[in-house]
């Protein structure tokens, strides 16, 4: 990861990528989407249908695993696991390639007869065939079963003799591919799991002593979800996995991505036109995207000469009694995105300690001897003036007046009766625990048909799924016919549709989606980023947004992509406080506002 990524249009990847062509249109290009199974087999099936042979493109597959594969690991036995597919297929590719590149131990296994295998796989399993009787060696294909048993004498001669580059024995799984239709058998189940204890070292072997190289996705696991299908688990980790053109969801999540070990993204040549008929396909949403400057830095412009603070917009800021902290977070960070005005809204108790914090923001006190009067005082304030947008949630909760989730609720609700774009965070949504349909009728009735969203909901992990956990689970076990968990994209998706709101579900695979169906991933955002008050800042970076006009959506992305280029900038030690003050750095490189 360079150090300052913000050097950069388009952030650097989160994975390698080996020969991908960055060829702009209108912002769609292949290092920008996350594609779905079926997404990815259009895009083969177009190549095909325009002229690119399956042989070819699995030909440059095979090509691209080798390539990777060959920078990592000095010649060392190697056995390739075929299965009856196209996954299969590249594996016959790599086992010749190998041989043809000098390494000397190459076997293959594959329960399936050569004879028995279809297509572009059979085609290369035949080359395979070919190489081995030119060269006067053996053509002899193995079982799964005689893999093991060979693989545990060689593991057992090389005790001690393996490092780091030249294990005693390195699989590449090239058994099933992203798109799996149904659960691994028992048998080749029990085969990877048997690869996996080795992998990681028993008592008679050192971790590292056989390694595994996964084709598209460590076999078992499905590219959409990222979970075996039926609930059955992925039994063998990779510590390489090379995927083709694009990453699919199971390659970003972050449960996905910890199976696959180093990811590269490899180029089989497909067009930029075969990406740009699957994108046609899935409008009017298009496709699943890679959070980039690309894809919202139209929505969001530097200010404008003669303009004047309150063309800038001003936030308004729910200030819990407790935990001021949070809110002064979210102030700090909507002041330093370019609000022209922030305002604190805080009880009249806390207000003498708080108020005197403050410098640029403003403080306004609240009447809190009840809640009544604290509802009463806060819709007078909603009406008094006009609010660009509200944060609300950031250390809201602790402190109000009893039952303080009730309080919270009303306080919440009526802000959702405004117009003013909002963003709900923490114990705002926490609030709605149990009463999730209230909170989604609530930001229904406001969210117009056709009309971009104005609520931007903030939920972590446990927030979301204590929130929506049982909502998302019903409706996708309706809409599929494999029930378990969808993954954290369809999650996202669900939820966005249900509340009628942007969603951005945190954490260090951030998932957006807004209600009409488009989903973003923010995948560039540092571990410094997992500290207390983090999201606070995130919080006030989007409400500082929509305040200057930027709508929910763009708002939301724009906001996760400063926060992510923040904690990058400053790295290790970073605090939540650290945050906005990274800001005007990571502007002037967005707008290339030369150094001072
Ligand atoms: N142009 C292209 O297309 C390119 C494709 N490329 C490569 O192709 C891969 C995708 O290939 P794929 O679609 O053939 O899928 P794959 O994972 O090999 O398996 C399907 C086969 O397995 C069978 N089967 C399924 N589940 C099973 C189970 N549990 N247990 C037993 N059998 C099971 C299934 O049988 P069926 O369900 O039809 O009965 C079918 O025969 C992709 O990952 C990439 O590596 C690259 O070369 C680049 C160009
Ligand atoms: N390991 C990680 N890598 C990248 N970003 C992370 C990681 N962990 C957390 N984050 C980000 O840090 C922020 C934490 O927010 P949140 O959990 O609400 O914290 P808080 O409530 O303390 O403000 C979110 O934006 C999240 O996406
Ligand atoms: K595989």
């Amino acid at each position: 990861m360079p150090s300052d990524p913000s050097a950069h249009p388009v952030p650097a990847g989160s994975y390698a990528t080996s020969r991908l062509s960055h060829v702009p249109d209108n912002g769609l290009d292949w290092a920008t989407v996350v594609l779905r199974c079926a997404q990815m087999a259009q895009a083969d099936a177009w190549a095909m249908a325009h002229g690119q042979p399956g042989v070819v493109l699995m030909e440059r597959a095979g090509a691209g695993v080798v390539q990777a594969l060959t920078a990592r690991w000095l010649p060392c036995p190697v056995w390739v696991w075929c299965g009856p597919g196209n996954n299969g297929g590249d594996g016959w590719v790599i086992a010749r390639l190998l041989e043809a590149a000098g390494w000397p131990q190459v076997s293959v296994a594959c329960d399936s007869p050569i004879e028995s295998l279809q297509g572009d796989a059979a085609h290369h399993a035949q080359r395979w065939r070919q190489a081995r009787l030119s060269r006067a060696a053996s053509a002899d294909v193995h079982t799964l079963d005689q893999a093991l048993q060979a693989i545990a004498v060689q593991r057992a001669h090389a005790q001690g003799r393996s490092g780091p580059h030249s294990p005693a024995v390195l699989v590449v799984d090239a058994l099933f591919g992203a798109g799996l239709s149904r659960p691994l058998d028992e048998k080749v189940h029990a085969a990877l799991a048997q690869l996996a204890t080795w992998r990681t070292g028993d008592a008679t072997s050192t971790p590292g002593c056989v390694q595994v190289v996964a084709v598209d996705v460590p076999s078992g696991l499905h590219g959409d979800t990222a979970h075996g299908l039926a609930d059955q688990t992925v039994p063998c980790p990779a510590d390489l996995t090379v995927t083709f053109m694009a990453p699919k969801p199971a390659h970003m999540l972050m449960h996905g991505r910890a199976l696959m070990g180093d990811l590269v993204v490899h180029d089989i040549g497909l067009p930029l036109a075969a990406l740009q008929a699957v994108a046609a396909q899935a409008q009017p949403v298009g496709l699943w995207r890679r959070n980039t400057p690309v894809v919202w830095g139209h929505a969001w412009q530097a200010p404008r000469r003669g303009g004047h603070k309150y063309h800038r917009g001003h936030v308004l800021v729910w200030s819990g009694p407790r935990m001021p902290g949070a809110s002064r977070l979210a102030a700090r960070a909507a002041a330093r995105i370019g609000a022209g005005l922030v305002t604190l809204a805080m009880t009249r108790t806390a207000w003498p300690h708080l108020a005197g914090h403050l410098m640029s923001a403003m403080a306004h006190p609240l009447a809190d001897e009840s809640a009544d009067a604290l509802c009463a005082d806060w819709r007078a304030l909603l009406a008094s003036r006009r609010w660009n947008a509200i944060v609300l949630g950031p250390g809201a909760m602790l402190g109000l007046p009893e039952p303080q989730a009730d309080t919270l609720r009303t306080l919440v609700l009526d802000a959702l009766a405004t117009e003013v774009p909002l963003v709900l965070d923490a114990d705002a949504l926490m609030a709605f625990e149990g009463h999730p349909q209230l909170l989604c009728q609530a930001l229904n009735d406001r969210h117009r048909e056709g009309a971009p969203p104005s609520v931007v909901l903030t939920p972590h992990e446990g927030e979301f799924n204590r929130l929506f956990g049982d909502l998302v689970r019903a409706e996708a076990g309706q809409a599929q016919a494999t029930a378990g968990d969808p993954g954290k994209f369809e999650r996202t998706r669900l939820s966005a549709a249900m509340a009628g709101a942007v969603v951005l579900h945190k954490g260090a695979d951030t998932v957006l989606a807004a209600p009409d169906g488009r989903v973003m991933l923010h995948d560039d955002a540092p571990p410094w980023l997992s500290t207390g008050g983090s999201g606070d800042v995130l919080a006030g970076f989007i409400a500082g947004l929509m305040a200057q006009g930027v709508d929910a959506w763009h708002a939301a992305c724009g906001a996760a992509w400063v926060h992510g280029q923040c904690g990058h900038r400053f790295g290790p030690g970073l605090l939540a406080d650290d945050l906005p003050e990274q800001v005007p750095g990571v502007l002037r490189r967005l707008w290339g506002v030369p150094p001072q």
